[in-house]
């Protein structure tokens, strides 16, 4: 049995950043940035006024100085002119501060009298201007790789930049393996449970910018495999459910390894998810999950995920941990890395006292996977201890 780590490096193995595709801006929220964004203007393109009120000189800037004003500017119609001594320029927000302006007097701080204005006590220490290019500059640049704000959208937007290269979305076969399975809203016969895995799965990729399809659930039959294994054709990834342990039934890896899998790793010193394998089928990348509802997520959160983020470009990295108080003891680890399903309230974590991989209950209530490296001793109430948010 491998660590997991070493079963991760081998699935970032397996992987490798999808070409790039041309995007619309308003199709390319959530997705990774391939090629930098360079801005193709300034940001604001002229000294742009704050507030709304008066532009006047340096020197007029004073209580009680009395201005006539000799214009308007307005946010995309610019006063055409300069300002002298004595001189004020009505202005609003966004607009263009005239030449000769340094300061913007806002109207709350001016009395106004037919074309005069008398300036009042005290003033801002601002000026209330915003210099050329304040925001960002022509070439300045929205480094990729990045997932894709709805900030960094308003961003390539303000930028001039109408499309966005972005890497393509990895495809995700998904196939369900087991004769005790059907579909819900099926009639399950007595000895059928209802399929519910390949559910959470397609949305855990989805939401982390794949695609995912959900194929027929594959029977406990070489012929049945090899027909769902067929429907896959095409995908980035394939992932199996199921039929990966050492029962009679159990024939993903070997089907598998009948359609040309080649097996980087079976087995994995963790606590669920030990019958994990992976490997490389055709053009497509296997990851065999174990059946039990809860190895298969966890795996999906522990190697899935980090695949999918490095097929988009992103740096092939372990999913990102955070630090926490334990809310309860916990005797001492065995051998396998143990991801514990826990509530999670304040930053303290209550792991639960059941653990069983086949307990979704469980597993929909917890916010976090507690981590307890192989052959942890015990822990006490107020340790510190890693997790991966739920
Ligand atoms: N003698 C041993 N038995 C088992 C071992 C072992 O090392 N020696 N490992 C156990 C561990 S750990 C796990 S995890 C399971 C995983 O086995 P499989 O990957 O072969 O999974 P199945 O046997 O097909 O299913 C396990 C369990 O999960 C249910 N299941 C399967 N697919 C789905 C699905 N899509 N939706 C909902 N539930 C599903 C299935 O009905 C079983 O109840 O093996 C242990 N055994
Ligand atoms: O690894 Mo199994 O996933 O312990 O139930």
């Amino acid at each position: 049995m491998i660590s997991v780590a070493q079963a991760l490096a081998h699935i970032f193995d397996l992987v490798a950043p999808l070409p790039g595709e041309e995007v619309a801006l308003a199709e390319a929220a959530g997705r990774v940035l391939a090629t930098p964004v360079i801005a193709r203007r300034d940001q604001p393109p002229f000294p742009a006024s704050a507030m709304d009120g008066y532009a006047v000189t340096g020197a007029d800037a004073r209580p009680g100085a009395l201005l006539r004003v000799i214009g308007t500017s307005a946010a995309g119609r610019r006063f055409d002119g300069s300002l002298g001594p004595g001189q004020a320029v009505r202005i609003f927000t966004g607009a263009p501060v005239p030449p000769g302006a340094e300061r913007v007097v806002i109207q709350e701080n001016v009395t106004r009298d037919g074309d005069t204005i008398t300036l009042g006590d005290p003033l801002d220490a601002s000026t209330h201007i915003r210099r050329r290019g304040a925001d960002f500059a022509v070439g300045e640049r929205l480094v990729a790789p990045r997932r894709l704000s709805p900030a960094d959208l308003a961003l390539a937007a303000a930028m001039n930049v109408p499309g966005l290269t972005v890497h393509r979305r990895p495809e995700v076969a998904i196939i369900a393996t087991g004769d005790e399975l059907v579909m819900p809203g099926e009639s399950p016969g007595p000895d059928q449970i209802i399929a519910s895995n390949g559910f959470a799965l397609k949305a855990m990729v989805e939401a982390e910018g794949a695609t995912a399809r959900l194929l027929p659930i594959a029977r406990d039959t070489e012929a049945s495999l090899k027909t769902v294994f067929a429907l896959a054709e095409g995908a980035d990834l394939v992932l199996t459910i199921g039929g990966a342990s050492v029962g009679d039934h159990d024939l993903v890896g070997q089907v598998a390894a009948e359609l040309g899998l080649e097996q980087m790793f079976y087995k994995v010193a963790m606590r669920p998810g030990k019958p994990l394998m992976a490997g490389r089928m055709g053009g497509a990348a296997m990851i065999g999950l174990p059946g039990n509802p809860v190895s298969a997520l966890v795996c999906a959160q522990v190697f899935v995920l980090p695949a999918l983020r490095a097929m988009q470009g992103l740096p092939a990295v372990p999913a990102p941990r955070v630090t926490g108080i334990l809310a309860s003891d916990l005797p001492a680890n065995g051998p396998r890395e143990h991801y514990m399903r826990a509530r999670l309230s304040g930053g303290r974590l209550a792991p639960f006292e059941y653990q069983d991989s086949a307990l979704l209950t469980v597993l929909s209530q917890a916010r976090a996977l507690v981590i307890r490296p192989p052959d942890d001793g015990p822990r006490k109430t107020g340790d510190k201890v890693e997790y991966l948010p739920l």
